[in-house]
């Protein structure tokens, strides 16, 4: 059994809000876009503006299917913009602290039938649900990046979530035109599990001096012909993002194989943290991203 879904709200307006408020308005959902920074939300929307654009340039999408979408986004800096959504993702940055107080916020405005859900990387469903109201009405719903390109969700129950939310979750994806992966709630879930170990050791590897940056990304490009090398992938996902799931690994997992290489943690504390910040293992700021290691 499923429940209908037509308002669905999105907390955080970074890379990950911004994809998953495209999809949904584009498959015809109304969306609230939430974020403590109205200038991220200003900067969110013409994202979504620019992404769209590009999509009626190669015809994927019509102008007005363009403009309907938009038009179904609306954006605000309060939680209590959320009270009416259908459906609440969650796509704060990776720290567990600020994703609970999240849901307190939120759980004290949502109507009660209202499903909650998470796009988080890794931390487990079944304790972010413990801080909820409804345990039963929680769910990781895990996008990958960049959200509009990937065909992938996974989908991942706590132990107390019920049949409808995930049968709701599940049918909602598929209008979003996607594909589900079922994983169980451990650390990193099936795709970071198997991904971030490889980007982690792809930094050891530059940390040990096996390579550089640009001999290791050719070679992860040509040689296992990967769209993207490692580094800059972990780049494009953001250095404190990489680094929050690793921490998850090594901690849920206590199996020292996770631990986070210490040059990753170096340029989190540097504030490098990829694309977002202009400066990881590349260097954005000029007309091309230059390696800087
Ligand atoms: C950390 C986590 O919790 C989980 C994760 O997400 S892990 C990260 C998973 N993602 C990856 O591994 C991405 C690896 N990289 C890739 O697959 C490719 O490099 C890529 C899809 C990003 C770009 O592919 P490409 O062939 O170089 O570029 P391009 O042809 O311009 O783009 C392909 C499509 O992606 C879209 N796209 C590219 N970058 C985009 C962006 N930043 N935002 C939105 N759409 C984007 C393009 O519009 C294009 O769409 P269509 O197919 O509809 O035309
Ligand atoms: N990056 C990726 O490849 C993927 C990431 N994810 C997950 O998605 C989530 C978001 O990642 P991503 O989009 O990359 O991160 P970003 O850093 O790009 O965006 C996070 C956004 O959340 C905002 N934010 C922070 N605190 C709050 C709050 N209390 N209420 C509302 N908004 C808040 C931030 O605002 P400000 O900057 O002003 O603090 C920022 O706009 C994480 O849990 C991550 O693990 C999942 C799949 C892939």
């Amino acid at each position: 059994m499923t429940v209908a879904i037509k308002k669905v709200g999105v907390i955080g307006s970074g890379q990950m809000g911004n994809g998953i408020a495209h999809v949904a308005a584009l498959a015809g959902f109304d969306v609230v876009l939430n974020d403590v920074s109205g200038d991220r939300l200003k900067s969110a929307l013409a994202t979504i503006n620019g992404n769209l654009t590009r999509q009626v340039a190669k015809k994927h999408i019509s102008e007005s299917e363009r403009k309907q979408a938009l038009d179904r986004i609306t954006s605000s800096e309060t939680i209590d913009a959320l009270a009416d959504c259908d459906l609440v993702i969650e796509t704060a940055i990776e720290k567990e602290e600020t994703k609970r107080k999240i849901f307190h916020d939120l759980c004290a405005v949502l109507k009660p039938e209202a499903i909650v859900a998470t796009n988080s990387s890794s931390i487990s469903i079944t304790r972010l649900a413990a801080s909820t109201d409804r345990p039963e009405k929680f769910i990781g719903i895990h996008f990958m990046n960049p959200v509009p390109a990937m065909e992938l969700v996974e989908l991942i129950r706590g132990i107390a979530t019920d049949d409808v939310t995930f049968d709701t979750s599940k049918a909602f994806v598929a209008k979003l035109g996607k594909q589900v992966a079922v994983s169980e709630d451990f650390p990193a879930f099936i795709v970071n599990r198997i991904l971030l170990p490889m980007i982690n050791e792809a930094i050891y590897t530059l940390y040990e001096g096996v390579g550089n940056v640009e001999a290791i990304d050719a070679a992860m490009k040509l040689g296992a012909h990967h769209p993207m090398g490692p580094l800059e992938l972990a780049d494009f996902i953001g250095l404190d993002t990489c680094l929050s799931i690793m921490q998850v690994l090594h901690e849920g997992l206590a199996d020292s194989k996770y631990r986070p290489c210490p040059l990753l943690v170096k340029y989190v504390e540097a504030g490098w943290l990829g694309r977002k910040s202009q400066r990881g293992f590349y260097d954005y700021r000029g007309d091309k991203p230059v390696p800087t290691r």
